[in-house]
């Protein structure tokens, strides 16, 4: 069966053409026969968008923490508020020996705990995108159901999601995840993936994303191809449902990042194909663009309402979320340490190539990598913080603090997916 899709408030008009009043010209999306549109339970004249009732107050804590911004001598006219503010987790304490008990936070990592996610949208979730990738994209053999069903990526996306007016909204996310890990797992990593020829592979998938604009003679078989294995039929679909529920310029936000993550899979290929071990910084550039990213920035279109385009350029802007998804991205090189230490080869993370170029134990590296998470994460909140100051536009405190939920919902998904990660005996 299908996805559905509610039907549009304004049947016939595009969601983008709705917000801006204006009917594109035909023909100027994709081509591509897709998914229907749904309602869009946003006012086009609402700053920052509708959230449902109970989201606002779900995410105020995040905001709050982005608004207190950072402390220390001469900051303290960019904190704006300092009452009734979220504080961090206490930091774990080292345990006397071994590994911290399943599902416990990793000790000493900065972070912030996030409510249990809503369960009646996990479930409706996890039901829907099962739904998806088996009927509609074929996403995985059925030997792979355990895996999918232990990825929890409904339980994901709910947590890094709180405002998301419905489940509608949240579906864009989830297909989008999926359709991510299916290019990953299938492309680059254990499920058939392969430094060996990923270039190529990884741009006649974008082409899923960014459509290839060719003559009527060549074009039959680039469509054909978008058909041709699950990681490409994941990317089309998810990117028919997303464009159809997000902005011209949203859709181009997430074609760019997603041209950087690619970029960021080849160098990661390209070391391992040689065994080659980056310098420390050279490792943090290559995961800056091998990230997460991708996901923090649609928070906008999950939420329902649009980040302009001119904002999201900003220069800070740009670094909050450069050092938001570099956070997010060290909490996976953590959690999945001994998941990758396990697997064929040697694979990069941030503990293993502290270890290896700093020449220190496996040990103080891990710990270093922490420190070094600590450090990205007190950046991307001071960062965010003096955004909010200097600009407390409607629409950007909200993506900030979608992305900062995002940031906590990413570190709560990871620190309790013990089917798929579990930690060292460091402590
Ligand atoms: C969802 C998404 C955009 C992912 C892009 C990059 C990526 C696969 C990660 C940041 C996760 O890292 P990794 O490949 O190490 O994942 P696991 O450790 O295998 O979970
Ligand atoms: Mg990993």
């Amino acid at each position: 069966m299908s996805d559905p899709g509610p039907t549009s408030l304004q049947p016939g008009l595009p969601a983008a053409a709705a917000r801006a009043g204006t009917r594109p010209a035909a023909g100027a999306r994709s081509a591509l026969p897709g998914p229907p549109s749904f309602a869009r339970t946003v006012r086009p004249d609402a700053p920052g968008g509708a959230a449902p009732e109970g989201a606002v107050a779900v995410a105020r804590p995040a905001v709050e923490r982005i608004l207190r911004g950072p402390t220390g001598l001469g900051t303290t006219s960019l904190r704006l508020r300092r009452k009734d503010r979220e504080e961090p987790a206490a930091p774990e304490e080292p345990t006397a020996s071994g590994a911290p008990a399943p599902g416990s936070p990793i000790p000493g990592l900065y972070h912030h705990p996030v409510p249990e996610p809503d369960q009646a949208r996990v479930a409706e979730v996890s039901e829907r995108i099962k739904r998806w990738a088996v009927d509609e994209v074929q996403a995985y053999p059925p030997e792979w159901e355990d895996q999918f069903d232990g990825f929890s990526v409904g339980r994901y996306m709910v947590a890094c999601h709180p405002d998301a007016p419905a489940v509608d909204h949240l579906m864009i996310a989830t297909r989008l995840m999926v359709a991510e890990n299916a290019v990953d797992d299938c492309y680059c990593e254990d499920h058939g993936g392969s430094p060996i020829g990923l270039g190529s592979r990884l741009l006649l998938a974008h082409t899923a994303l960014d459509p290839l604009h060719t003559t009527g003679e060549y074009e039959p078989a680039w469509l054909a191809s978008l058909q041709s294995d699950a990681p490409r039929r994941a990317y089309r679909s998810a990117m028919e449902y997303f464009v159809r529920d997000s902005s011209d310029s949203q859709a181009d936000r997430y074609r760019h990042d997603m041209a950087r993550l690619h970029l960021g899979y080849l160098a990661e290929a390209a070391w391992a194909q040689e065994d080659h071990v980056p310098e420390v910084w050279e490792y943090l550039a290559m995961r800056q663009f091998n990230n997460f990213r991708p996901c923090p920035t649609i928070t906008d279109t999950v939420g329902g309402y649009e980040l302009p385009a001119e904002l999201h350029a900003l220069p800070a802007m740009q670094r909050v979320i450069a050092l938001a998804g570099n956070a997010t991205t060290i909490v996976n090189d953590l959690y999945s340490y001994t998941k990758e230490l396990n697997s064929p080869g040697r694979h990069l993370n941030l503990p293993v190539v502290i270890a290896e170029r700093e020449g220190v134990s496996d040990k103080d590296a891990y710990l270093k990598a922490v420190e070094v998470h600590n450090d990205l994460m007190h950046a991307f909140e001071s960062e965010a913080a003096a955004l909010a100051a200097a600009c407390p536009v409607p629409t950007v405190l909200r993506f900030l603090r979608g992305v900062a939920v995002w940031v906590d919902g990413n570190h709560y998904w990871h620190r309790t997916n013990t089917y798929r990660y579990s930690l060292p005996d460091f402590w």
